[in-house]
């Protein structure tokens, strides 16, 4: 059975997508930091100043930015001033290179192909992502899907613990994809995300209906199946219906929160117990609020 069937079944899915999530660290202890030196090391298997990257890869639509939203939300990081979050996320697409004037015009006539590999600056992503993986400060460009490039604006990403990037090849490149420590793919049939596709590019990135349609039969679709679909055997987790799957992404947020968890220990005062989690997950109330260990061996 594919693990995407298995995770139909919510009771099933708790356990799978748990045994997944502890593979996923485990593997990481194993194959990430034995070529580290043991001082490098902290506990909980990663360098504690380096923040925990997690990849989310999906087709178009699929819900990948809905996704990384609930599990901001979850945690309680949405409201956060932007220098307090524990949990950030940003996307690929603010990695889109440069086009060249005549790239630019055939843009605009809707004949590039934004779904091919050569679109991204993959080595700015890298690059980023290693100062990222450093705990440094980084500026994000905010891309503009109206003029097809990448805008004046920059959002400064500070450090912090979990760092989500999301984007529909994330897992192509393998430099980039080495660097994650976890890797979630976000599962949604074509049919869902065309639908979903249609209204958003035309109310929101300023398109027609036969430009987005021409658009997706052209490039969009076989890209898909071509660069994108591939890189789902990369995922440690499948996430089948997007933010649909409440059960999934309550057990990423659970795992999520346990990084942070061990990252910053409880601190006890005078003897009382304190299960440490309070200041990270206003909005996910009793379900968070116990012990790494009650919610993660359960
Ligand atoms: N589970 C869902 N149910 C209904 N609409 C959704 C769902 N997930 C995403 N959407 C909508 O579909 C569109 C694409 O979702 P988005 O998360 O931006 O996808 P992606 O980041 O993969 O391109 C958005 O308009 C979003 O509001
Ligand atoms: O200028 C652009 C840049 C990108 N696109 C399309 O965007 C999607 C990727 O974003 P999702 O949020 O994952 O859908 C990609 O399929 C490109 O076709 C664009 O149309 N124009």
């Amino acid at each position: 059975m594919s693990i995407s069937a298995v995770l139909r079944n919510s009771r099933t899915s708790a356990l799978c997508v748990l045994v997944v999530l502890r593979k996923s660290v485990r593997s990481f202890y194993t194959y990430k930091m034995a070529e580290k030196p043991a001082d490098y090391l902290s506990t909980n298997g990663f360098e504690s100043k380096t923040p925990f990257l997690i990849g989310v890869a999906g087709g178009t639509a699929s819900g990948k930015s809905t996704v990384c939203q609930r599990i901001m939300e979850k945690l309680g990081q949405q409201h956060k001033e932007h220098t307090e979050r524990r949990v950030v996320c940003i996307s690929q697409d603010s990695f889109y290179r440069s086009l060249t004037a005549p790239e630019r015009l055939r843009a605009e006539r809707g004949q590039f192909n934004f779904d091919h590999p050569d679109a991204f600056d993959d080595k700015k992503l890298l690059a980023t992502l290693k100062d990222i993986l450093a705990g440094k400060k980084v500026e994000i460009p905010e891309y503009d899907y109206i003029s097809n490039s990448i805008s004046n604006r920059t959002n400064t990403l500070y450090p912090a613990d979990v760092v989500l990037i999301e984007g529909i090849l994330v897992f192509y490149f393998p430099e980039v994809r080495d660097l994650f420590h976890m890797k979630l793919f976000v599962d949604t049939d074509s049919d869902t995300r065309l639908a979903r596709r249609v209204p958003r590019d035309i109310m929101e990135r300023g398109r027609d209906l036969e430009q987005v349609l021409n658009q997706y039969m052209n490039f969009v679709k076989p890209a898909f199946e071509e660069f994108c679909l591939p890189t789902k055997k990369f995922a440690d987790v499948i996430i089948p219906r997007g933010a649909d799957n409440l059960v999934a992404i309550d057990l990423i947020v659970h795992h999520i929160w346990d990084i942070i968890y061990k990252k910053h220990p409880p601190r006890a005062t005078n003897g009382a117990t304190c299960n440490g989690h309070h200041d990270v997950d206003e909005a996910n109330g009793r379900r968070l609020s116990g012990s790494s260990e009650d919610t993660l061996s359960r």
